[in-house]
């Protein structure tokens, strides 16, 4: 199996439930919900995307022919002074559609905890120790358990109250960034405080400027 990846980078996680912890991410390029191109944004089944995830011309970008290949990129990512917490966020795009047993069990053999950002319509392969559901409206939901549930909000025919019932161990609402921000946060804060299973998830690397 060979991976195509947009990017790699080291970060602070910047959302949800690590939130503030270190860690590369690796964000492969393609989704199954939008094609990343502005002229097919308005037909998209997802159209609120923040990210260029298409191709391989980002740092670390790049075709790696193997898991191993790929694996040995992360880790050389990861320059912190130990190995001791090592973690990894597989992201992109999505995530699920490349992300496998070889390459899980690559970066557990480098000492690495795996995260991954999902939009939860593809099944989550066995050995990620922690799983990012965040469903889209219109979009088949098929992974329905994890770590965390982190619903951008709001989105027209997705209410909290459809996925709240299902088996994760967190449930986040994170304002949908773009030009309603400020009020969509608002709006995101009042309904945290009426329903408390939520809990807000800023989107902090953008309020401090890292990626
Ligand atoms: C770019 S996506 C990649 C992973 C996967 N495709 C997914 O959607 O979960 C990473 C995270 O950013 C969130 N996200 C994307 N666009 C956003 C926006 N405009 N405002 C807030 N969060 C957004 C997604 O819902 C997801 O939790
Ligand atoms: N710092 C940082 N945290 C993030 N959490 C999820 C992200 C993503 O794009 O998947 C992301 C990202 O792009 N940067
Ligand atoms: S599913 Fe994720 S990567 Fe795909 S378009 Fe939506 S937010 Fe972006
Ligand atoms: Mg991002």
């Amino acid at each position: 199996m060979s991976y195509t990846v947009k990017e790699i980078f080291l970060t602070l996680q910047g959302e949800g439930g690590q939130a503030g912890r270190a860690a590369v991410f690796c964000r492969f390029a393609g989704c199954n919900l939008w094609s990343g191109r502005e002229e097919d944004r308005d037909g998209a089944i997802c159209r609120f995307c923040d990210t260029d995830f298409i191709g391989t011309d980002g740092p670390g970008g790049g075709r790696f022919a193997s898991a191993d290949a790929l694996a040995d990129a992360v880790a050389a990512a990861w320059t912190a002074t130990s190995r001791d917490e090592a973690f990894v966020v597989f992201t992109g795009g999505e995530p699920l559609l490349q992300l496998d047993s070889a390459l899980i069990a690559a970066m557990h053999e480098r000492g690495f905890s795996i995260a991954v950002e999902t939009n939860g319509t593809v099944r989550a392969p066995d050995g990620i120790d922690w799983i990012c559901v965040s469903p889209k409206a219109g979009a088949p939901l098929v992974q329905t358990s994890g770590q965390e549930l982190k619903l951008v909000f709001p989105q027209d025919d997705l209410m909290p109250e459809q996925v709240a019932g299902l088996d994760f161990r967190q449930y986040w609402l994170q304002p949908m960034d773009g030009p309603a921000r400020v009020a969509n946060t608002a709006r995101a804060v009042e309904y945290c405080m009426a329903h408390p299973r939520w809990r807000l998830s800023l989107q902090t690397h953008k309020l401090i400027g890292i990626p």
